[in-house]
């Protein structure tokens, strides 16, 4: 299968300082890749990447799909809250790519509005302002937005973070549903056995790759040791190194 995205003696982070470094790998299209690691291991970094926020200190991303077929759903904590606007109105900003930013809604756009709030079980919270909502109806408003996004790569950031098992059961079976419309889902998370459950191949990360593979291949406790102590042992203010120089 074609590669999705590629990673190319990929180094990111922040100030000249790397937070992800000498990443190669590629991911193929229809995937559906956890990136998983310990705190700070450079999860988060490695979306922003993708997602194209944070531009590469050194290497490159080679990908096949433009940004506006890619959705990116940042950490919770850096959701703002705070922006006046309800469920009906966020999760129709899922349409922007199609409408425009002043197009107009019309029948059938409300009716997918509809069937995306439908599909993640908010029903009747159409004209809450998300800052009522508690966690866990703020991300199923949020994936509702994605249902509408149509997009062929979907990058999530601990999606599930914080949710009860209800809403965690109810979110994984829309990742698993478009993961088999042929989308690309990357899914940084922290909880193995759902990993071990749900998505068949994974990326170990810890500042650098520790293993990338089948699931149960990379997650071994051996594995899961190496990516500890790697973190551990990292200096937070290494420079950049030049490129093709293994650290
Ligand atoms: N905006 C930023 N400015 C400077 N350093 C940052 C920034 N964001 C992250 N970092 C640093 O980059 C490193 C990797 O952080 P990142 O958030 O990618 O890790 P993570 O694997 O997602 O961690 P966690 O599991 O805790 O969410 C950390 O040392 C972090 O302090």
């Amino acid at each position: 299968m074609a590669p999705v995205l590629a990673f190319r003696d990929l180094t990111l982070g922040y100030e000249r300082h790397p937070a992800v470094h000498h990443l190669e790998g590629e991911v193929p299209e229809r995937s559906l890749l956890a990136v998983c690691g310990p705190n700070g291991a450079g999860k988060s970094t490695l979306l922003k990447g993708i997602a194209g926020v944070l531009a590469p200190l050194s290497g490159r991303i080679e990908g096949a799909v433009p940004a506006q077929e890619t959705a990116y759903l940042p950490q919770a904590a850096e959701v703002d809250r705070s922006f006046p606007i309800d469920v009906y109105d966020l999760v129709a900003m899922g349409l922007w790519r199609r409408t425009g930013l002043f197009g107009g809604i019309g029948r059938a756009d409300r009716a997918r509005i509809e069937a995306a709030i439908a599909a993640v079980g908010l029903e009747g919270f159409e004209d809450r302002p998300i800052a009522t909502l508690s966690g866990g109806q703020m991300q199923r408003t949020l994936f509702a937005r994605l249902l509408l996004q149509d997009a062929r790569l979907i990058l999530l950031d601990e999606p599930f973070n914080a949710l009860d098992a209800g809403t965690i059961a109810d979110l994984t079976a829309l990742v698993e549903r478009w993961n088999g419309e042929g989308r690309t889902v990357v899914a940084v998370l922290h909880d193995l056995e759902l990993v071990r459950a749900h998505f068949p191949q994974t990326l170990l990360l810890a500042r650098s790759t520790v293993a990338w593979g089948a699931t149960l291949d990379v997650l071994t406790t051996s594995n899961l040791a190496v990516a500890r102590r790697m973190c551990e042992a990292w200096d937070e203010n290494a420079p950049a190194c030049a490129p093709g120089e293994a650290a």
